[in-house]
């Protein structure tokens, strides 16, 4: 088969997102990206996740055409094509309804960075996007949701603040692979969860300072790094 290693990595990225939880029935989808060749593999529309094997997986080139798989590919693949245009260093996304972050989502909030957790793997607030126009829903939907994305992290280092709340609908996250980007999905849903109940307790709004902030975050992922940890930005 061809493309089988990107595909395989794709499978394994997706059944690591069902059997994480974020997802139920066929909400959500991975994909990833091969820069060299110019082409994504991402999940099937509408497939079981526990009926999928590497075949199904669909293989496009940047315009979103099919070059090899017989499914239809995920009906958001449009909006993970515009990321890997806008996003350069990421190497695969991931979107899910994982019930915390989308709750964040569809109230159009943006999660502050409350404490450390966030900042271990957030260098900064958590963005949420602007509603999509009705002429925007109109008209290429999908790749416009892509676009307010990429607005809505404007000059932040995608890899540092690795997701994004689409307005009225739900996150999307990426990484410098697919196993970064459903680590950080996975990450993302514990922390909008947190920040859900720290909201309650404190009936405030909570924000820790730059200082605690970037301590956190530079430790895991800075030059700096003393536990080893890989750099995440490395490219892809
Ligand atoms: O956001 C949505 C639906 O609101 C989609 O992401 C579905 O959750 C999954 O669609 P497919 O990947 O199966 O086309």
């Amino acid at each position: 088969m061809k493309y089988s290693a990107l595909r395989k990595a794709v499978l394994d990225a997706n059944f690591e997102l069902y059997e994480s939880g974020l997802v139920i029935s066929t909400f959500g989808n991975v994909s990833a990206i091969d820069r060299q060749n110019g082409i994504v593999a991402i999940k099937p529309s509408g497939v079981s996740y526990k009926a999928m094997n590497t075949s199904d997986i669909v293989v496009t080139d940047l315009d979103g055409t099919i070059i090899d798989g017989d499914m239809r590919p995920s009906s958001d693949l449009d909006t993970h094509i515009e990321l890997y245009k806008s996003f350069k260093a990421i190497g695969a996304v991931v979107h899910t309804h994982s019930f915390y972050a989308t709750a964040w989502a569809q109230s159009g909030r943006a999660i502050p960075a409350m404490g450390t957790t966030h900042a271990d793997y957030f260098n900064g607030t958590i963005p949420v996007t602007r509603q999509l126009t009705d002429a925007e829903i109109r008209d290429d939907y999908v790749r416009n949701t892509g676009r307010v994305i990429a607005e809505a992290l404007g000059n932040n280092d995608p890899l540092a603040i690795p997701a994004a709340l689409v307005n009225d609908h739900g996150p999307f996250c990426w990484g410098v692979d697919a196993a970064d980007a459903v680590h950080n999905a996975e990450m993302l849903e514990a922390v909008a969860r947190i920040a859900f109940h720290s909201r309650q307790i404190s009936q405030e709004s909570l924000e820790i300072s730059a200082a605690l902030l970037d301590r956190h975050f530079q430790r895991k992922h800075g030059k700096s790094a003393t536990y080893g940890q890989p750099a995440r930005s490395k490219q892809v």
